[in-house]
């Protein structure tokens, strides 16, 4: 099966940060989880990932992307058009896109918000919008920053069932996340960070059941800082 995305001899550097990824490959119909202490370069693999950064060596191959920050930019407008803007700059007409985006914030839980003034959403609501904005233009992968860090269980749930519902239509999710449970629920592989380094790729099941480096296990058990 061809990778949806693929990255090969990354090589970047953030002031005393260094990161480094020999070969990275995302499919088709997959979550991959990316794990790892904070400081150890989720989001900046990610930002590479998304063309957001240039590395200073390597290259990033892949389809159509759409990165989901940690604290998504939302637009003073409404939120309704916030949802239907990323159609709007695809040349989507207006009634169609905000017809899409209406169905789409209902299925983030944001039906009764549409209206509202989207820089007046919470932080969790923000993010349930901003995902929604990145669901509609339908990319080939996603790349998503801790996406429910700030969300309640029941909208996690909702997320997550999107997540995998994206993941079933054939894109590649990559998702950096701190929560190990979501990442047992949703992903297929893992992809483990420390200091910049993939230490550990596994599919999901291995990884959480016998990780083979010593540094896996310490962070699964809580004991790992960077
Ligand atoms: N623009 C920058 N200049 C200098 N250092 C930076 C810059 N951006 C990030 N860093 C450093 O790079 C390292 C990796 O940061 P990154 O945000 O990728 O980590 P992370 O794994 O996503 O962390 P977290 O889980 O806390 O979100 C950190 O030590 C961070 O301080």
């Amino acid at each position: 099966m061809r990778p949806v995305l693929q990255a090969q001899g990354l090589r970047h550097r953030l002031g005393d940060f260094r990161l480094e990824v020999g070969r990275l490959e995302v499919f088709p119909g997959e979550v991959l989880a990316v794990l790892g202490p904070s400081g150890s370069g989720k989001t900046t693999l990610l930002r590479l990932l998304a063309g957001l950064l240039t590395p200073e060596e390597g290259r990033v191959e892949g389809g159509f992307r759409a990165y989901l920050p940690q604290t998504p930019p939302v637009l003073r407008r409404s939120v309704l058009e916030n949802a239907a803007f990323g159609l709007r700059l695809r040349g989507v007409p207006k009634g169609e896109a905000l017809r899409r985006a209406e169905a789409l914030l209902k299925r983030v839980g944001l039906e009764a918000k549409a209206r509202q003034k989207a820089h007046l959403l919470s932080g969790g609501e923000v993010v349930r919008l901003a995902l929604a904005r990145t669901l509609l233009v339908e990319p080939e992968v996603l790349l998503l920053d801790e996406p429910t860090a700030s969300l309640d269980p029941t909208h996690t749930a909702k997320v997550e069932a999107l997540l995998l519902e994206a993941a079933r239509e054939g894109r590649g999710v990559v998702l950096a996340t701190h929560d190990l449970f979501q990442a047992k629920r949703l992903a297929r592989r893992v992809l483990f960070l420390y200091m910049g380094r993939v230490v550990e790729e596994a599919p999901a099941e291995t990884f959480f059941q016998n990780p083979k480096d010593e540094r896996s296990r310490a962070f699964l058990e809580g004991r790992l800082l960077l």
